[in-house]
């Protein structure tokens, strides 16, 4: 086979590959057997070996960075990855509610997510093609985990469409490959970790994306940074975008009309939490219309447009075999 052919061949079963990807990890629907994924795999890193040049950064195959990092990188978010407020009952989100509607002088309705227990991170895609990913840091200043990040099955190296957008959400570990991960932690006398919040954190602070591979994390997108030429006016159709482009948004969301129906939301996601298979610290409740977010601003560290209904802290995850026995 000559250059061009292998180009052709290479860039059909980067193709195909990154859509089984996206089909079995973003889906959870796999269109192959693992098998025909592990062939066509296998096709691809032995002509990419014949052939180097051909290697692309949106290669399935270059998931896993080789080397070990000596130290992260610092990175500066051009737009600033704010906190956010809290409400721990049901006045302090009226309270929320009407604050929002003086501010707007308008009615206003809200999109209302799970708020994923796991670790802020920030996406930026130029093009299409991933091209950096970072912890929140301190809002304005994070840490270069691009290598890491790309290790997440579930983000796309190449979004469906040439974006150039910046995206955050938040990386996390499922309740079950944390408590197997103890598990052997603590059969090779390793310190366990405490909660899943601190196994995603610590799997992304390994400076050897190897054993960032290993440990199963996973990623929901609630936000957006900046996005170059954006149209769309409210953040329901921002999520709905965010998943054509093939990312993975948090499929719980909810578009609400007003307050009360935020309360029966939070109200119906204390029951069902332990049903779910991550860890969550609460609903985040957001003003939808992008123009009452831009109205209502931001005060010294979060804006007024959105906060976080915080539930008590739950009991601890318990053991696998429990997991099991009540699956
Ligand atoms: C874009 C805004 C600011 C409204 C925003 N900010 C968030 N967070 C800010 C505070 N963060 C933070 N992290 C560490 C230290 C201080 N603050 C952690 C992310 C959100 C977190 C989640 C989630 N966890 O599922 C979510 N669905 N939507 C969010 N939306």
């Amino acid at each position: 086979m000559n250059h061009n052919e292998a180009e052709e061949v290479i860039k059909d079963l980067r193709k195909k590959l990154n859509q089984y990807n996206y089909e079995y990890h973003t889906l959870d629907n796999p269109s192959v057997s693992d098998y025909e994924y592990d062939q066509k795999m296998r096709e691809l890193l032995d002509l990419e070996a014949q052939f180097p040049a051909l290697v692309t950064a949106d290669s399935p195959s270059q998931r896993v960075g080789d080397e070990p990092l000596e130290a992260f990188q610092k990175v500066r978010h051009n737009v600033p990855m704010l906190s956010l407020g809290n409400a721990f009952n049901e006045q302090e989100l009226r309270d929320f509610d009407r604050r929002a509607r003086q501010g707007t002088g308008e009615d206003v309705t809200y999109v209302c997510e799970l708020k994923i227990d796991g670790l802020a991170v920030s996406l930026r895609y130029e093009e299409g093609v991933l091209v950096r990913g970072a912890t929140r840091g301190d809002g304005t200043v994070g840490e270069d985990i691009t290598k890491n990040l790309r290790t997440i099955r579930s983000i796309p190296l190449r979004l469906q469409q040439p974006e150039t957008i910046e995206i955050r959400g938040e990386a996390f570990m499922p309740k079950k490959s944390f408590l197997a991960l103890n598990e052997a932690r603590e059969n090779n006398g390793d310190e366990p970790f405490a909660n899943p919040r601190n196994a995603a954190a610590g799997s992304l602070r390994q400076l050897d994306p190897k054993i960032a591979a290993k440990r199963n994390l996973d990623i929901f997108l609630y936000g957006v940074g900046e996005w170059q030429g954006e149209t769309k006016r409210s953040h329901s159709e921002r999520l709905e975008e965010l998943k054509n482009l093939g990312l993975k948004t948090n499929p719980e969301w909810k578009k609400c009309n007003d307050i009360d129906e935020v309360i029966d939301y939070v109200h119906s996601w204390v029951e069902r939490r332990p049903d779910l298979d991550y860890e969550i610290d609460g609903i985040v409740i957001k003003v939808d219309r992008l123009d009452q977010q831009e109205a209502l601003g931001f005060t010294a560290k979060s804006p007024r447009w959105a906060t976080a209904y915080k539930f008590p802290a739950e009991e601890a995850v318990t053991k696998l075999t429990d997991i099991e026995l009540s699956v």
